[in-house]
């Protein structure tokens, strides 16, 4: 986990891609009066099967629009509900996989070193995998241990017909060489999609990568389920690492979208940021990206997951994305929360991969 800061939004609205120092929250912001395009969650035209559980029930259609005249409130994207119904479609496929082949999905999950962080990810992916019938195995590796041990790890595992996926948690001890290391992942078990055959892949039109990196499908698949309309809308992504940022943007652009991507160097980020109907936020700043930012009825996607201070927590901590969610909530149409929302996708996702992982290679369909 990034380290914790004091930090929660501020009345200052100076656009800067670094932490801000805040005071409590104005809860009284601003009264919006504008057409809200309310999002109700829709079964994917790409999933397995045909329901999505109650909360869509009373849907009859796509969009709603609705006039606000007082204090707006966007949607809530509800990742952790759209995640746990995607997991029930995969625990059914695997089933009938199965039991049409014998066959079962195998995730081999390596974590180098003693991060909090990642050891509870890591946990939460075998439990996930166990919850939907995967075999998963998992090496668990010193932070002093060298390079040539995990690649040995990969090397055994790519050798191994019953493993049908393979990643490497990140992020990786210092010392370790995360490129060396990620290209050793065989293309075909590359469910993290960080193989750079994949990503090129991605990258070019006419070309399918085997696999899409979690996180950024999470997001793309969230406002799919959405019903949120991609093509030809102005996208903005905040943030360009490998993991989120770019290939989120690519993602976006495969989808017809005209994307920016806004970075640390970036001039007037604000003012890109306020054009865009769509923002995925990638950065790792707490409560970043502010209300006065934002387009009315733009919708946001928070990846970030940053701890700050809080007292009143068990923890001593709690976590918040990127975006100032009060401010946000009373601007946008639709928000995905922190926690709750694209974290839970991440994992749903990777089930998901693994799940294609296994049908491709013994061509099942
Ligand atoms: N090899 C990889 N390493 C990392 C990836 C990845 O996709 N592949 N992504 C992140 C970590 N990550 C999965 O590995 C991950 C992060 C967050 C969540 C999640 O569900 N978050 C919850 C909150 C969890 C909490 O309370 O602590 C949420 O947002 O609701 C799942 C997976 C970096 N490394």
């Amino acid at each position: 986990m990034a380290s914790m800061i004091f930090s929660d939004c501020s009345s200052s609205t100076t656009a800067r891609l670094l932490p801000l120092r805040c005071h409590k929250l104005h809860r009284s912001c601003s009264v919006l009066s504008f057409s809200l395009r309310v999002f109700l969650p829709l079964t994917s035209s790409r999933s397995f099967l045909p329901s999505l559980s109650s909360f869509q029930a009373h849907v009859s259609s796509t969009f709603v629009s609705a006039k606000m005249a007082t204090e707006s409130s966007a949607i809530v994207i509800d990742g952790k509900s759209v995640a746990k119904q995607i997991r029930e479609e995969i625990a059914v496929e695997i089933a009938r996989m199965r039991e049409a082949t014998g066959i079962v999905p195998g995730l081999a999950v390596i974590l180098v070193g003693d991060r909090k962080d990642s050891a509870t990810y890591v946990r939460n992916k075998k439990k996930a995998c166990d919850a939907v019938g995967i075999n998963s195995f998992e090496v668990n590796l010193p932070g002093d241990t060298t390079e040539q041990e995990v690649l040995n790890s990969i090397t055994r595992f790519n050798e191994d017909p019953s493993v049908h996926g393979i990643l490497v948690q990140l992020p990786l001890p210092k010392h370790m060489n995360e490129e060396k290391i990620l290209n050793a992942v065989g293309i075909e078990k590359d469910v993290d999609g960080f193989h750079p055959l994949n990503i090129g892949r991605l990258a070019m039109r006419g070309r399918e990568p085997l696999f899409v990196p979690c996180t950024p499908k999470g997001c793309i698949e969230l406002l799919h389920r959405y019903g949120i309309q991609i093509k030809g809308k102005k996208a903005v992504v905040i943030g360009r690492s490998n993991i989120v940022g770019m290939p989120a943007a690519l993602l976006l652009q495969r989808e017809d979208a005209t994307v920016t991507i806004v970075h640390s160097r970036t001039n007037n980020p604000e003012d890109i940021i306020k054009e865009a109907d769509i923002i995925i936020s990638a950065v790792g700043q707490a409560n970043m990206v502010r209300g006065s930012w934002i387009k009315p009825g733009a919708v946001i996607i928070d990846v970030g997951i940053n701890p700050v201070e809080d007292p009143e927590s068990p923890r001593g901590y709690r976590l918040v994305g990127d975006v100032c969610y009060e401010e946000v909530v009373k601007v946008a149409s639709a928000v995905t929360p922190v926690p709750g929302g694209v974290g839970p996708m991440t994992i749903a996702m990777l089930l998901s991969n693994t799940l294609s992982s296994a049908k491709r290679m013994h061509n099942f369909n």
